[in-house]
């Protein structure tokens, strides 16, 4: 599966415990990230990401178009809902494409493990489905 990683600053901790917790799923996963998100990751795991720009450079919208060319499964974005965005813009575009196209989208961890176990247990086969 196609998973993109991105965190906010004030959760960046949060995706780095959430991706040590589920190392073993993620090594099995093909994995993105926005930039500095990836490289927190890369640093405190021996998980294998392909890291895109930094969100507020570009890096969102570089996921969105992935969407887009449906080169992106799922999406984990770790949102800050208390602290003003200056790529605001960017954010909106990429969860407005993320329900356009059905990807399924986690903005916290408690939506993120429903998410991981669902997958775990070959709930998300239909993706492939709809694929062929
Ligand atoms: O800003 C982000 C998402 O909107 C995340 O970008 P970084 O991973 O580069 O911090």
């Amino acid at each position: 599966m196609k998973i993109a990683l991105i965190a906010h600053d004030e959760k960046k901790n949060e995706m780095v415990n959430f991706t040590i917790a589920y190392e073993h799923f993620f090594q099995k996963q093909e994995l993105y990230s926005t930039g500095t998100t990836g490289k927190r990751i890369m640093a405190e795991t021996n998980l294998n990401i392909e890291r895109l720009m930094s969100g507020p450079l570009g890096g969102d919208q570089q996921i969105g178009a992935m969407i887009a060319t449906d080169d992106i499964d799922l999406i984990i974005f770790f949102r800050d809902p208390l602290t003003a965005q200056p790529h605001e813009p960017d954010v909106s575009a990429l969860l407005r494409l993320c329900d356009v196209y059905r990807i399924p989208l986690a903005t916290n961890s408690a939506t993120a493990e429903l998410l991981l176990k669902s997958i775990e247990s070959g709930d998300f086969d239909w993706r492939k489905h709809m694929k062929k």
